[in-house]
């Protein structure tokens, strides 16, 4: 089992959110970080970055007990994986296959849901795979979040640094140049969204499990431009600006 953990209990009740992800070449990899880093913003968030690797896959099943159990002992988990050949990843596949057990007993019922998904071409059949790790969750009995920011990039002045720049809402959409390597996955903008995601996961989980108040995040279109174009700065990162 590889993952990458972090505890930030604090004072207020904890909650288990694990970022379950499978990367070929490293981009999916990068999003899965950033939307774990947005989700560590959240007092009591404890985050589990897991990895699912081609090796646990023998004659095309995944085995894995430690990531399972961490799963079940989870009160949101977020999946994620590239887009290949308009489906999620044949890796991936396999760990969802592996979730037939869970599946039998209801373990994962009732706990929250997300997922993201990382292409080389601007659609690429993205939605296919956000679609079947949907209806994933929903096999599972588990309550699915959507992004909740508006779109970007769907007028003049937008650019690839817009938050939501592919206007996905089902889940979290990421592209990356075919061409170049993780370090350059994806745009600041998905980065940004990616954290944005994982923060309005980890917080949702909050109210869920701790009820632990909530209060519903809204900004207009041109609320959301305004930061688009803070991203876009030339000393801006998407660790720096987040919106939040
Ligand atoms: C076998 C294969 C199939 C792919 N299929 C698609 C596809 O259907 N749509 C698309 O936009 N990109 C496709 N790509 C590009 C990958 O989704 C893209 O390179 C992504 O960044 C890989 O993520 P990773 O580095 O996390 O593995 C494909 C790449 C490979 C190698």
């Amino acid at each position: 089992m590889t993952t990458h953990d972090t505890d930030r209990a604090d004072a207020v009740p904890a909650v288990t959110v694990s970022v379950v992800y499978h990367s070929v070449h490293g981009h999916t990899q990068v999003l899965a970080e950033h939307l774990a880093d947005g989700a560590r913003l959240v007092p009591g968030a404890r985050v589990h970055l897991v990895e699912i690797r081609p090796e646990d896959v023998v004659a095309g099943r995944w085995r894995d007990a430690g990531v399972m159990a961490l799963l079940e002992r989870s009160d949101a988990i977020v999946f994620g994986c590239p887009t290949l050949m308009g489906s999620v990843s044949a890796v991936f596949k396999a760990f969802m296959e592996a979730a037939f057990t869970p599946f039998t007993m209801q373990a994962w019922k009732d706990k929250l849901a997300g997922g993201f998904t990382m292409s080389a071409s601007q659609s690429g059949d993205k939605l296919l795979v956000l679609q079947e790790l949907a209806v994933f969750a929903a096999q599972l009995g588990m309550q699915w979040i959507g992004v909740g920011d508006m779109p970007g990039n769907n007028w003049s002045g937008g650019t690839r640094d817009d938050v939501n720049r592919l206007g996905s809402w089902l889940g979290l959409m990421s592209q990356s140049h075919a061409d170049l390597g993780p370090e350059q996955a994806g745009s600041r903008g998905d980065l940004v969204t990616a954290r944005r995601y994982g923060e309005r996961i980890a917080r949702l989980t909050q109210r869920w499990v701790n009820a632990v108040p909530y209060e519903t995040p809204r900004m207009t279109e041109h609320e959301t431009r305004a930061l688009s174009a803070a991203i876009a700065a030339p000393d801006a990162g998407p660790a720096a600006v987040t919106g939040a």
